[in-house]
């Protein structure tokens, strides 16, 4: 009882989670995290941050990481639907600036787990979406990076609706693409 299944997503280490859910004549019950098969996954048992947000149709989140402290992350959606990707940049990775990405959605409850070292962003899909995050690993703001959502050198296939454009953070609008953030760091 009140087991998780998960599945791969393509990169090593990114998980789909399935939650336990079950329904009554009171309503529902929905286990997202169980320690036991997050530190199987490779997780810190410990996260250190909880924190939701709330979204409109079109706001697009991302591709947000921290490069020197990096933290893994939980994603669950409550109300809504929203696009979810990850890019692998694990400097050692095969896969280094790979993505892929899968539809989270309050109806089809899916978590996204993603290891340490990726970059993680968000498309809404619906009117509203309140997604939900655990993390591992203290945030810093002076180690809070992120990537251009349109990095070609990536090419994340974001399913933007016939005219729809992104709706972005003054923060995420500027940031660089991988290459030019690479170069930054070799700056120093
Ligand atoms: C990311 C983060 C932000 N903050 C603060 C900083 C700022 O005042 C406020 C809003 O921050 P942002 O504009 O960066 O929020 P947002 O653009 O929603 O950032 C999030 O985007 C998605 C894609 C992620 O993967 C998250 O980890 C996080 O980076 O919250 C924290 O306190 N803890 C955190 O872990």
């Amino acid at each position: 009882m009140g087991q998780l299944k998960t599945e791969p997503l393509g990169l090593e280490g990114m998980r789909v989670i399935t939650p336990f859910f079950q329904e009554d004549l009171r309503g529902s019950f929905c286990k997202v995290f169980r320690r036991e098969l997050f530190s199987e996954l490779g997780a810190a048992e410990e996260f250190s941050e909880m924190f939701f947000t709330r979204s409109q149709r079109s706001v697009l989140r991302g591709l947000h990481f921290q490069w020197s402290r990096p933290q893994w992350k939980i994603v669950t959606v409550l109300e809504g639907e929203i696009f979810d990707v990850g890019v692998d940049l694990r400097r050692d990775s095969p896969a280094y600036g790979q993505w892929r990405g899968i539809s989270l959605s309050a109806e089809n409850k899916k978590v996204l787990y993603l290891p340490a070292g990726f970059a993680h962003g968000f498309l809404v899909r619906s009117e509203q979406a309140l997604v939900a995050y655990l993390c591992g690993g203290d945030y810093d703001p002076a180690a809070d990076g992120g990537i251009r959502w349109d990095d070609p050198a990536i090419g994340v296939a974001w399913p933007f609706r016939p005219g729809e454009c992104p709706v972005l953070s003054p923060k995420d609008a500027a940031l660089p693409t991988l290459a030019e953030y690479e170069e930054r760091r070799r700056r120093g």
